[in-house]
């Protein structure tokens, strides 16, 4: 499985969307001839597999790739990460902050890969739920850590656009193992997010 964003797509793929998105223009009433429309079907079909490529990648590779013993064992935080996904109710963008933490038990990961992690994941149809659970379980299955914690907070434009129409409101997703599930461990880093936090 591959483990670099990659601006490359299958033909068949393309193919098959771009028919899918002709007739979408076409039920919206668009003029699928007309210059500036005309190669949209396309161009949205490389967008949509572009933004849904975490489903061909392999999380667990990324972060086994960068893996160093070290005894280091104190809160590593990585936070303020920005994320792009798309709920999978009405396939619009979602889009916001993850803040990640581990604590390491004999091995700390390059840095760069706990975003990439986040990217895995938020890069297919999602649930803010499941995607702040994903980034936690592959952390803890992957790398065993002492404890590792994950906060999550996003804009949902399905709320935002349409449906309640809500231009303020924010949610926030979080997801606590080991060392973490304890309270001080816990508002520690809590406290080091909290700048970000609502
Ligand atoms: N829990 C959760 N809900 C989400 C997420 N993204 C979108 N939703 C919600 O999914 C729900 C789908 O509800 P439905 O009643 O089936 O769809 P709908 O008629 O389009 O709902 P409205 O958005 O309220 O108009 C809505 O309440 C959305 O706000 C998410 O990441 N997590
Ligand atoms: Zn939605």
């Amino acid at each position: 499985m591959a483990y670099k964003f990659k601006e490359e797509y299958n033909i068949e793929v393309t193919d098959g969307l771009q028919e899918n998105y002709k007739n979408i223009l076409e039920g919206i009433g668009e003029d699928v001839q007309r210059e500036g429309i005309e190669k949209t079907p396309e161009r949205a079909a490389k967008a949509m597999q572009f933004l849904t490529q975490g489903y061909k990648m392999d999380a667990e590779a990324i972060l086994k790739k960068a893996m160093f013993k070290e005894s280091y064992d104190e809160m590593v935080v990585v936070k303020d990460i920005e994320l792009y996904s798309m709920c999978e109710h009405h396939m619009l963008p979602f889009f916001g902050k993850a803040h990640i933490a581990y604590i390491p038990d004999g091995h700390i990961v390059g840095l760069s890969k706990l975003p990439r992690v986040v990217d895995v994941f938020a890069r297919r149809l999602q649930v803010q739920e499941r995607l702040t659970h994903d980034i936690l379980e592959c952390i803890n299955k992957t790398m065993k850590p002492k404890g590792v914690a994950v906060v999550i907070e996003a804009v949902h434009m399905c709320m935002m656009m349409r449906g309640v129409q809500k231009q303020n409101s924010a949610t926030t997703t979080s997801g606590f193992r080991g060392q973490f599930e304890k309270i001080e461990t816990r508002n520690e880093f809590l406290k080091l997010i909290s700048s970000n936090l609502k």
